[in-house]
């Protein structure tokens, strides 16, 4: 076995069908008396559910989150919870509702409680992400690691199927990348291998009936686990290119993941057998690209950029930018290849490698 190293972050989990009916006990074991509750404006009526349940303890709503983090958001909550003495921010909703209580934590240390209602992740890590003149800057800070995670799969059972299997697939992508880590340890490739597999068997039953709490349940367990490798060891080129796309071309989040997901593995195959292998098991297929391709265009996802209107004339640029300062990656980054890769991506060509057999 390799040396490695092991970090534990340490964060406290409530899990199941009601959990949302401990909200006031968490609050309470965090010594918060005034939380600030953080939603989407599409969220609103649940974060008004929190704040009734909540009582006295809930300073007031901040309704304002937004995806990835535009920096006029992030400072009209810091404002909020400062205007309203908050001691405590409460974010329910998906990763575009904890990157703004992150942003509050960030700047003033203050808790986070958070209830996650998508697969994102964003709950079990210390990365946050700001938006500014139209660049995301991404960071880690302890501070913004959520204290307390209610994992309550009633309240995802109103995320719509298509949603639910893109951003299952973006939880998917995180575990995928931490299998062949640079930093990666033994005690996150079997939450990666685990996180692969609840996502992989919760999809199907989740296509078949949204409000399937069994089905909404192991996608909310393979989301803790896939968030939690997500935070702990480093991401590679399919993160870079998600980056990318999100950033630079305005694609949305999930989608882009779901898409560029089987063809990241495929050119990362021939360097990561290993990982693939242990992917293709963990999903029950032969091949970890086309495994992946296969999950998400059977559970009525898109698998091609141009789906999501991206031109073609974009790729290139697209390349460019992917190509400029790379995270580590187990492959070497090849201009032409990467430039395949998306074009293959943008066309939704089923990738086949036959690298990663699963034995
Ligand atoms: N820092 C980190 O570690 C991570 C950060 N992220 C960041 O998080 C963002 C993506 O997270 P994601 O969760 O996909 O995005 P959002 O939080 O924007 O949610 C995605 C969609 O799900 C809908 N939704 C959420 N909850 C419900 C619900 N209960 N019922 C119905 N619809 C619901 C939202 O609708 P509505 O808009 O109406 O709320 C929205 O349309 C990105 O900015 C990404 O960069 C992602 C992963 C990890
Ligand atoms: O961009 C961020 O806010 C930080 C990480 C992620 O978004 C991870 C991801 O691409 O899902």
């Amino acid at each position: 076995m390799d040396a490695f190293v092991y970090n534990a972050h340490a964060a406290r989990v409530v899990f199941g069908a009601g959990s949302l009916q401990h909200l006031e006990r968490e609050i309470g074991l965090l010594g918060a008396q005034r939380a600030l509750v953080l939603s989407t404006p599409g969220q609103r009526k649940l974060a008004e559910r929190v704040a009734a349940l909540l009582g006295a303890k809930a300073a007031g709503i901040f309704d304002g989150a937004v995806m990835h983090v535009p920096i006029e958001a992030a400072r009209q909550a810091r404002d909020e919870a400062r205007r309203l003495e908050a001691d405590c921010a409460v974010a329910i909703g998906g990763g575009s509702t904890v990157g703004l209580g992150k942003a509050i934590a960030l700047e003033s240390g203050l808790p986070i409680l958070a209830i996650p209602t998508t697969y994102a992740g964003s709950e079990m890590t210390p990365i946050y992400g700001i938006t500014e003149g139209g660049l995301k800057k991404t960071g880690k800070d302890a501070r913004v690691l959520p204290r307390t995670v209610i994992y309550d799969p009633d309240l995802s059972t109103g995320l719509p199927v298509g949603l639910s299997v893109t951003s299952a697939m973006n939880a998917m992508a995180h575990a995928a990348e931490g299998l062949y880590a640079q930093d990666s340890n033994p005690i996150m490739s079997l939450m990666a291998e685990e996180g692969l597999t609840a996502m992989s068997r919760a999809l199907p039953g989740i296509v078949r009936r949204s409000g399937d709490i069994e089905a909404r349940s192991q996608a909310l367990y393979g989301a803790w686990l896939c968030g939690t490798v997500l935070g702990n060891v480093g991401m590679a080129l399919h993160h870079k290119l998600c980056h990318t796309l999100g950033g630079s071309f305005n694609l949305p989040h999930a989608e882009c993941h779901t898409i560029v997901l089987p063809h990241a593995m495929a050119y990362n195959a021939p360097a990561a057998p290993e990982a693939m292998a242990r992917i293709a098991r963990a999903i029950g297929t032969q091949d970890a690209a086309a495994g992946l391709y296969d999950l998400a265009r059977d559970n009525g996802a898109p698998v091609a950029l141009r789906d999501l209107g991206m031109p073609e004339a974009d790729l290139d640029r697209a390349a460019d930018i992917a190509v400029s300062n790379p995270y580590w990656n187990p492959r070497p980054i090849e201009r032409t290849a990467i430039r395949a890769l998306l074009q293959n991506a943008w066309a939704g060509v089923r990738p086949v490698t036959n690298v990663s057999r699963n034995p």
